[in-house]
């Protein structure tokens, strides 16, 4: 199936001169979407995870699904401030300023395998950071998981674990 069919590019979101990868179209397509889903299940099963993590707010989209479908649990990683409890947050450098993310303290059990997901790798910048702050609670993060991956930012030379991308696009 050709999955690039369902990917939207929109110029100039959010801002002039960003090619904005919309996965709408995919979400909205039923077969399309499973067809992705358990094509992405297949490659993350290899990493035999206890827990997948998504990343706030695509990265949820992408992470529920393929938890579901491997029977794993599933872990919110928000933006800062978002989440109730004890937090645990990583401040991480953007092209312009600062952000931070955060989980729950007691998300994650020390030792446990763990699979950071997202909807798309850019500059690696937000997956990076999540990596990091797993890596401090003590889980095992064994692999990165993005439907897409914006080959020419270079974000996978960031990431310190093993990455499978579905679709890739070289401009
Ligand atoms: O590799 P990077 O350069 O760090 O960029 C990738 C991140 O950017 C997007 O999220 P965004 O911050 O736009 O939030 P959203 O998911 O809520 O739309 C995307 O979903 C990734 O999380
Ligand atoms: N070009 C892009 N399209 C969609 N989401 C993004 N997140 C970071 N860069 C993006």
């Amino acid at each position: 199936m050709d999955l690039k069919s369902h990917i939207r590019g929109i110029p100039d979101f959010p801002k002039p001169g960003i090619l904005f990868y919309d996965i709408s179209p995919l979400l909205a397509h039923p077969q399309a979407w499973r067809h992705a889903v358990e094509t992405m299940a297949a490659s993350v099963k290899e990493w035999q995870p206890d827990i997948l993590v998504g990343i706030e707010s695509r990265g949820f989209l992408a992470a529920a699904p393929l938890a579901y479908v491997l029977d794993c649990g599933f872990v919110m990683c928000r933006k800062r401030g978002k989440l109730p409890g004890e937090t645990i947050g990583h401040l991480y450098e953007l092209e312009y300023g600062s952000d931070a993310i955060e989980i729950q303290a007691d998300a994650i059990k020390p030792g446990q395998r763990v699979v950071v997901v997202d909807d798309l790798l850019a500059t690696g910048g937000t997956m990076a950071a999540a990596i990091q702050l797993l890596r401090r609670v003590g889980a095992d993060v064994r692999g990165a998981a993005c439907f897409i991956e914006l080959t020419f930012l270079g974000g996978r030379d960031k990431i310190d674990a093993p990455v499978t991308s579905l679709m890739q696009y070289d401009s």
